[in-house]
């Protein structure tokens, strides 16, 4: 095989619990990770040396050098296979970038079932997933798709059920948040505050939500403990919030590290008419709408 395409999910968090920091710099969470109908595509072409080129939505603003997330998924899964295998890597974004929906972990296992697909390597599901937790926290999740809870630092997932289909509008923000400065504001202001931290745990009605499928139950129970210190690195995120809220949005979040906002509507009519209104109200770079869940990585 000479070429291989992948599509790949975006994602939001509808429920993002997150624990006191660990000696080793990361947060005990419970991430409740629901893949969205946004994608990128990933095209891996056999070569010799590794190189990748990125294409779409703000491809500026990401590094087509070995700080890309899917070369580093292709170096390491190469080295699990204990060859020199070479690839090309095309990455065709629409997944917004540091936008909190985990479009760098959407290439990077993208790549890595291309990569399998293109070598002949056969691996299992299980192998790719340990080396996904090795290259990122929403890495495994992004091999997985649908909707999962995450624990640990979100790699460890249980498959959730869920019931029916959900209509999202995604406000895009100006510029990305740095997942790290978002966590590092949680423990400020927690700090702050004098705020006793909890081991996270899961919400059972949100649970009970997915599995009945029940969009306004889903949406009184949407929750995000990186929030505040999303909205006190960037202010005007309030405002996007409020636009959704006023606008008949059934829940309204900040999506993991943030800026994009995440609101859950009735109906895809409703999401199409909140959407217009978030337009018109100005709140927003870009409104788009998406379903979920969807599957994972796709061999296209
Ligand atoms: C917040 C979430 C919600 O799904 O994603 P985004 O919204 O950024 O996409 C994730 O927890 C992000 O996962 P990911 O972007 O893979 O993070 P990693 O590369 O593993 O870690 C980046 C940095 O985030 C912080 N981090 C990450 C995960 C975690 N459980 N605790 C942390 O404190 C650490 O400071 C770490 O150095
Ligand atoms: N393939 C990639 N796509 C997007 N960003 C990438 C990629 N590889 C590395 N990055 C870097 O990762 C950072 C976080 O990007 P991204 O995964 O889109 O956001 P988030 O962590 O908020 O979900 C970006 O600022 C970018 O510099």
């Amino acid at each position: 095989m000479d070429s291989v395409t992948v599509r790949v999910p975006a994602k939001v968090n509808l429920q993002l619990a997150v624990g006191p920091l660990r000696d080793d710099g990361y947060h005990d969470l419970v991430n409740v990770f629901h893949a969205v109908s946004i994608f990128d595509e990933v095209t891996a072409v056999a070569e010799t040396g590794m190189s990748v080129r990125v294409e779409g939505e703000s491809a500026d603003q990401v590094p087509e050098n070995d700080d890309n997330l899917a070369i580093q998924a292709a170096v390491a899964l190469a080295r699990h296979a204990g060859r020199s295998y070479g690839v090309s890597l095309a990455i065709r974004k629409a997944i917004p970038v540091a936008g909190g929906m985990a479009g760098g972990s959407a290439d990077a296992a993208a790549a890595l079932v291309a990569c399998n697909e293109l070598w002949g390597l056969g691996l299992p599901v299980e192998d790719l997933m340990e080396i996904a937790a090795d290259l990122g926290s929403d890495v495994p999740f992004a091999l997985l798709g649908g909707t999962a809870v995450g624990t640990g630092r979100g790699e460890r997932l249980t498959p959730l059920e869920v019931g029916g289909r959900f209509h999202w509008v995604l406000a895009l923000a100006d510029g990305g948040l740095s997942t790290a400065k978002v966590y590092g504001e949680c423990d400020r202001v927690r700090a702050e505050g004098g705020e006793q931290v909890a081991a996270p745990r899961t919400s059972e009605a949100l649970l009970a939500a997915l599995r009945a499928g029940d969009a306004k139950a889903l949406g009184a129970e949407l929750a995000n403990d990186l929030e505040p210190a999303a909205l006190s690195l960037r202010g005007s995120l309030a405002r996007t919030l409020d636009a959704g809220r006023a606008h008949g949005a059934l829940g309204s979040l900040v999506s993991g590290s943030g800026p994009t906002c995440a609101f859950l509507a009735e109906s895809e009519a409703h999401a199409a008419a909140l959407a217009a209104a978030l337009t018109e109200a100005g709140v927003a770079r870009d409104v788009l709408t998406a379903h979920g869940p969807v599957p994972g990585p796709t061999v296209v």
